[in-house]
């Protein structure tokens, strides 16, 4: 899928956190979107993924020839970010039960190998408010790049995980988006090194 923005810019009240912005990120490709704490990054990825709307300008989605409409953007999209809640009352096997009623596998994995893939066979009944902050993060990464989504968003994919947890998310990296089109938010160069593209959103002030 192509995204392309036009003149797209946004607003809290007076205050521009972007304007302007003329851009396409590109199927199967991967991208960073750049900048220091509160310059924008979470605020592009909720336009992005339609959480938000445009103060100005417009967003195209476009699958092949096919445009997609922001109402059914849900159904092309992954997304882990801080803001998106995991179920925390579901255990870890009803969680995964539950996400993928709506959404497909990724065509490498099922809810075993999800199970493996996360190291958590032995947590798989136990609920996910008793998962630690590094524990979750790890399940919010595997629901996002294990489903067949064409583009996963990741914004501060990294959060929570220690120096084991952030070799497994560039190992989950490599094994699931190499087909996709991959956008991440990040001011932390291990989270992004491997992307295509830098993106700055204070080029955008
Ligand atoms: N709902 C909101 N209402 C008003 N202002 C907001 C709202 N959400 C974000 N902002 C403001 O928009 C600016 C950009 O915030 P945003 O969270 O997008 O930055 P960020 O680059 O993702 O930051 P960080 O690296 O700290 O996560 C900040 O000044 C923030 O206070």
């Amino acid at each position: 899928m192509n995204i392309t923005l036009h003149n797209l810019g946004r607003r809290f009240n007076q205050e521009w956190i972007f304007k302007g912005i003329d851009y396409t990120f590109s199927s199967y490709q991967s991208y960073a979107i750049l900048g220091p704490n509160g310059s924008g990054k979470s605020t592009l990825i909720k336009v992005l993924t339609g959480q938000l709307t445009p103060s100005e300008g417009s967003l195209t989605f476009q699958n092949n020839t096919h445009t997609i409409e922001v109402d059914e953007l849900y159904q092309h999209i992954s997304i882990a970010a801080p803001y998106i809640e995991l179920i925390e009352e579901f255990t870890l096997n009803e969680l995964l039960d539950f996400h993928f009623k709506f959404k497909q596998f990724h065509p490498e994995f099922d809810i075993q190998k999800i199970l493996h893939l996360l190291e958590m066979e032995k947590s798989a009944n136990k609920s996910l408010k008793f998962f630690s902050s590094g524990m979750k993060q790890r399940v919010k990464l595997a629901l996002a790049c294990c489903s067949d989504s064409k583009v996963v968003f990741l914004d501060e994919p990294t959060s929570n995980l220690d120096v084991s947890g952030e070799k497994w998310y560039l190992d989950l990296i490599t094994a699931t988006t190499a087909d996709r089109l991959l956008i991440i938010g990040s001011n932390q160069e291990k989270e992004y090194a491997f992307c295509d593209e830098k993106f700055s959103i204070t080029t955008y002030k």
